[in-house]
């Protein structure tokens, strides 16, 4: 017998497309980027030669038009319901540099149209928090650390240019020692997801 199939795949791969920003339409660049959104399909065109292009697959393209909420929705809200539940989940940004790592994980704060990844799931977490049974009880712990050409600095603590090191144990496996760890219960702003 085969199992049944997860509601979610363990792990999903998006592409998100930025928009040409204005130094690169004032330069008059093209986009090279060709996106199939039904297909999710992107192919670099960047030899104009038709028979040279390969098609490449992920589990969902996102276009340049698509909003932080767009992404919010498929992305992140399905890992956050699985974290309420007691799953582990983790979302992970990669690209060079400029392809809009930070906008789309953390984006603008204060602008409700803007706010990325990171402050939506602050904004789903205590949402789900406050609905929930009163039988459930929920502790909610940030951690927030730079990794950078190697070295770990805690973005948390009163000093954050110590380089902290990495450890490994094996009751909790690979870890940071020193990471200041903050209980929180609630997150300020107006909710968005
Ligand atoms: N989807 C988007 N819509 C509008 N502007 C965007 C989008 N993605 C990125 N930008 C803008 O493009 C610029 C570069 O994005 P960002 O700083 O997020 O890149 P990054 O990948 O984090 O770069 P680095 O690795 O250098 O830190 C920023 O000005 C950002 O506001």
């Amino acid at each position: 017998m085969t199992d049944p199939k997860p509601e979610i795949e363990n792990v999903r791969v998006f592409i998100r497309v930025r928009p040409l920003n204005k130094k690169e339409t004032s330069e008059d660049r093209k986009n090279v980027v060709l996106v199939d959104t039904a297909e999710n399909l992107i192919v670099l065109n960047k030899d104009g030669n038709g028979e040279k292009r390969k098609p490449y697959k992920f589990d969902q393209i996102f276009a340049e038009s698509s909003t932080q909420m767009d992404l919010y929705r498929v992305i992140a809200a399905p890992i956050v319901e699985k974290v309420l539940q007691g799953f582990n989940g983790t979302i992970f940004a990669y690209g060079q540099t400029g392809t809009g790592k930070t906008y789309t994980m953390a984006g603008n704060f204060s602008n409700s149209d803007s706010k990325g990844i990171t402050p939506n799931a602050f904004s789903h977490i205590f949402t789900q928090i406050s609905r929930s049974s009163e039988e459930k009880s929920f502790v909610v712990t940030v951690t927030y650390l730079e990794i950078y050409n190697e070295e770990v600095r805690d973005l948390l603590s009163a000093n954050p240019n110590k380089k902290l090191a990495i450890r490994e144990r094996t009751d909790v496996g690979v870890y940071v020692k020193d990471l200041m760890g903050f209980t929180v219960d609630s997150w300020k702003a107006s909710p968005n997801y």
